[in-house]
């Protein structure tokens, strides 16, 4: 497989290692803007995960003039009639942080029994290309809110998403297992099956 660069239109560390343990295997060479710290966050005015994961992916790529893969993701709760969703990452306010956004869940969710605690993580993923029409996939994965927070491995809310297949919280289990079932791994798979015919 010869090199295949592609850029990540994201600054979350989290994502960021995830996208390379899953492609780097496969031949890709991934760089994100973590890479490039000039670049200025593109604010994410969108109000659905296509139109956040455009945003980025299109306007990275044609600032670079390079394809581009953006990720808009996050936690919707059915509890909470599909909150925060598209507002995940500063649900707490700002600064956005991981630890006050998992408070807040936890909060809101009180002592629900474990029947009402159901839960999905949701990416959809745009590629983008100066002079193509991008390509979009979505993935996600079932779960429910845990109680209380475990586990230190993973980011974001990954120590109170519980996977009853698991038995475990996505805090709990090693970037392996996570990325055999996440929704950015389900997302990636569709993107594999597309990537060859949307390249030519
Ligand atoms: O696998 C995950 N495990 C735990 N939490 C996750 C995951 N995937 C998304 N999330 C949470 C993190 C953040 O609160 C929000 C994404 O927000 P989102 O705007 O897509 O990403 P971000 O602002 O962290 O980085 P960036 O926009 O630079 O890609 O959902
Ligand atoms: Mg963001």
């Amino acid at each position: 497989m010869g090199e295949k660069k592609i850029i990540i239109a994201t600054k979350n560390q989290g994502k960021a290692n995830e996208f390379k343990q899953i492609l780097e295997p496969k031949g890709y060479i991934i760089e994100t803007l973590i890479d490039y710290p000039d670049i200025p966050d593109v604010v994410e005015t969108g109000f659905t995960f296509e139109e956040n994961a455009r945003l980025k992916a299109e306007t990275i790529s044609n600032l670079l003039q390079v394809p581009v893969l953006a990720d808009d993701s996050g936690l919707c709760i059915d509890a909470l009639d599909g909150s925060p969703g598209v507002f995940s990452a500063r649900f707490a306010g700002e600064p956005k942080s991981d630890a006050r956004n998992n408070a807040k869940v936890l909060a809101m969710l009180g002592e629900l029994n474990e029947l009402s605690r159901g839960a999905y993580f949701h990416c959809t993923l745009v590629l983008s290309s100066p002079k193509k029409e991008s390509l979009v996939v979505e993935g996600t994965l079932s779960g429910e809110i845990a109680k209380f927070p475990v586990g230190d491995y993973g980011f974001g809310y990954d120590p109170i998403f519980f996977v009853p297949e698991l038995g475990k919280t996505l805090g709990e289990v090693s970037e392996d297992t996570k990325n055999r079932i996440s929704h950015r791994a389900n997302a990636l798979k569709k993107l594999d099956a597309q990537i060859a015919e949307w390249f030519k």
